[in-house]
C-alpha cells in the first residue's frame, strides 16, 4: 500500500521556507499538512493565512488544512479560495459537523474529521459516511514534540475494522516516529503526518528520510 507522507509545516523552518518546500517536493512527499490554530480550541497558535498563501504559491502539490479552531464552518470558503485540497474539522468544535462536511465536499475538496485522543468512536461514527479522511490525533492537538499516546492504538484498530462499512483512509498525527510508521502501517494506517519525531531537524536530508520511511 502506498504510504501518504505529509510534512507538518508548523515545524518547518520559516526563515527559509522556499528551500524547505523545494526540498520536500524533491523528496516526493505526498501532501503538505497545515495546522491552523485559534488559541481557543487548542491552547496555541500556529500557521495562519499568510503562511498558507506562501506555501501554496511555492507548490502545486496537494495541501490540507487541519482546522483546530472553534466554528470551523466559518473558514471553509476562505481555505477553498486559498487553494486547499483537503479540510479536516474537529466535530466537537462545530454545531453541525454534517453540514460542514457536506459544504467541504460540495466545493470539490476532500472532507476529513480529526479525532482527539479523548474523543470516542461512538460519538463520531455518524460522520464516517460523510468523510474521506480520518485524522487520528495520537497526541492532544496544539503542540509538536509531545509523547505518543499508546491508548489511541485501540481506537485505530476499531477504525480499521469499520473501514469495511465506510469509505475512508486513516491518517495519524502526533509523535509519528519511524517506529510508529512501521507499527501503524502494519495495523492498516495509510497516512502519516511527519513532524519533529521523524522528519524535521534531523541530521539526514528529507529525501533520504522519506525514502527510508517508504521502505518500512
Ligand atoms: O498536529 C500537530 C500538533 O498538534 C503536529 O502536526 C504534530 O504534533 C507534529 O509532529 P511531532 O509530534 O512529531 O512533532
Amino acid at each position: 500500500m502506498h504510504k501518504l507522507l505529509c510534512p507538518s509545516m508548523m515545524v518547518a523552518d520559516f526563515t527559509k521556507i522556499k528551500e524547505e518546500v523545494q526540498e520536500l517536493e524533491l523528496a516526493n512527499i505526498d501532501i503538505f499538512h497545515m495546522d491552523i490554530m485559534d488559541g481557543s480550541f487548542v491552547p496555541n497558535m500556529a500557521l495562519g493565512v499568510e503562511d498558507y498563501k506562501a506555501i501554496r504559491s511555492l507548490t502545486s502539490k496537494k495541501m490540507d488544512v487541519h482546522l483546530m479552531v472553534q466554528r470551523p464552518k466559518n473558514y471553509i470558503k476562505m481555505f477553498f479560495n486559498l487553494g486547499a485540497n483537503i479540510i479536516y474539522i474537529h466535530p466537537e468544535s462545530d454545531q453541525m459537523p454534517t453540514s460542514t462536511l457536506e459544504m467541504i465536499k460540495s466545493l470539490g475538496m476532500t472532507p476529513g474529521i480529526a479525532i482527539n485522543p479523548g474523543t470516542s468512536i461512538e460519538s463520531i461514527e455518524p460522520l464516517l459516511n460523510l468523510t474521506q479522511n480520518v485524522l487520528v490525533m495520537t497526541v492532544n492537538p496544539g503542540f509538536a514534540g509531545q509523547p505518543y499516546l499508546d491508548f489511541v492504538n485501540k481506537k485505530i484498530d476499531a477504525l480499521v475494522k469499520l473501514q469495511n462499512q465506510y469509505n475512508y483512509q486513516i491518517f495519524v498525527d502526533g509523535a509519528i516516529s519511524p517506529q510508529k510508521v512501521k507499527m501503524l502501517s502494519q495495523r492498516g494506517v495509510t497516512g502519516f503526518i511527519l513532524g519533529t519525531s521523524s522528519l524535521f531537524n534531523k541530521d539526514k536530508g528529507y529525501s533520504q528520510i522519506i525514502q527510508e520511511l517508504r521502505q518500512l
